[in-house]
């Protein structure tokens, strides 16, 4: 269960009530400069206000998450240890690529329109050697890389043509302990990984991407079509390299992935 806190303040100032709706401690000092207690005045901007009555109220609201994977293996670990019904996470496998998550995504959304996040997770590609194999990051935005058209050696994006936004933005993390240290990455979605030398120096030069998958951009945007807030995580489970599926470290990724989605699953179900 999600819970929140909200304080309610009814005061009077040159004896008129008046009443706010404060929802979170810290403002409340912000504005409080005396005291909280009945009876007691405090100052107001320049006005000294009567404080009638002063609530701290714990409000509970089930938030409800939406978590989109590719297939079944990456979430598999999270699946069978920990969603239950009442935690209000559900989970959507969509299949690979972006036209079977559009697919399923808006089919899903079309049915259940009520999910406060959607959370989209999966293992993916890294064209930063920097970055660990293994290592869980967050996606905050993503780029349809292959969406243009080309003009000889040049590439020309759908935006350049006047044919369609090719870039989305993730929403912002909440305040959850799951989301404090992640490394903040810019992510493309392609229908064809990148496993040759050139696509890969040229992609690098035209959208220096950290991450690739077949999916993300298609969630943001299913997100941005449906006026939803959306995330993206993604465990390394390779570099973007000459195609050497035996470096791939997926069952590491899942791992990780998947311990992290418990974390996430705890922050909201507290
Ligand atoms: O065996 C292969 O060569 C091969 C080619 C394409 C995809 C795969 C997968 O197993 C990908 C499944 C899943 O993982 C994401 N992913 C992981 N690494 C990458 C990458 O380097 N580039 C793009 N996507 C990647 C992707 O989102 C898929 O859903 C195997």
């Amino acid at each position: 269960m999600n819970t929140s806190r909200l304080f309610v303040l009814v005061y009077s100032v040159n004896n008129r009530a008046r009443s706010e709706q404060i929802p979170n401690k810290i403002r409340v000092k912000d504005k409080v400069s005396v005291s909280k207690g009945v009876g007691k005045k405090y100052y107001r901007g320049n006005t000294i206000a009567h404080i009638h009555f002063f609530a701290y109220i714990r409000m509970e609201k089930q938030m409800n998450v939406l978590v989109i994977a590719a297939t079944e293996e990456e979430i598999q670990p999270f699946i069978h240890s920990h969603v239950e019904p009442r935690s209000g996470i559900e989970v959507l496998v969509t299949g690979v690529g972006m036209v079977a998550t559009s697919f399923a995504l808006g089919q899903k959304l079309a049915a259940t329109p009520h999910y406060d996040l959607l959370l989209n997770v999966g293992i993916a590609g890294s064209f930063k050697r920097s970055i660990a194999l293994g290592e869980v990051v967050y996606v905050y935005q993503d780029t349809f890389a292959e969406l243009g058209a080309e003009d000889g050696e040049q590439f020309v994006d759908s935006v350049a043509l006047g044919l369609a936004k090719h870039t989305f933005q993730g929403a912002l993390a909440p305040d959850y302990p799951a989301f404090q240290g992640l490394r903040q990455c810019r992510g493309i979605t392609v229908n064809t990984v990148h496993g040759h030398e050139e696509t890969i120096d040229a992609i690098a030069q035209r959208l220096n991407p950290a991450v690739e998958s077949m999916e993300g951009a298609a969630v943001f945007y299913a997100a941005h079509q449906a006026g939803l807030p959306a995330i993206q995580i993604r465990a390394i489970s390779n570099y973007v390299e000459r195609r050497n599926k035996a470096s791939w470290q997926i069952p590491l990724a899942i791992e990780n992935l998947n311990r992290w989605l418990k974390v996430f699953a705890n922050s909201i179900d507290r």
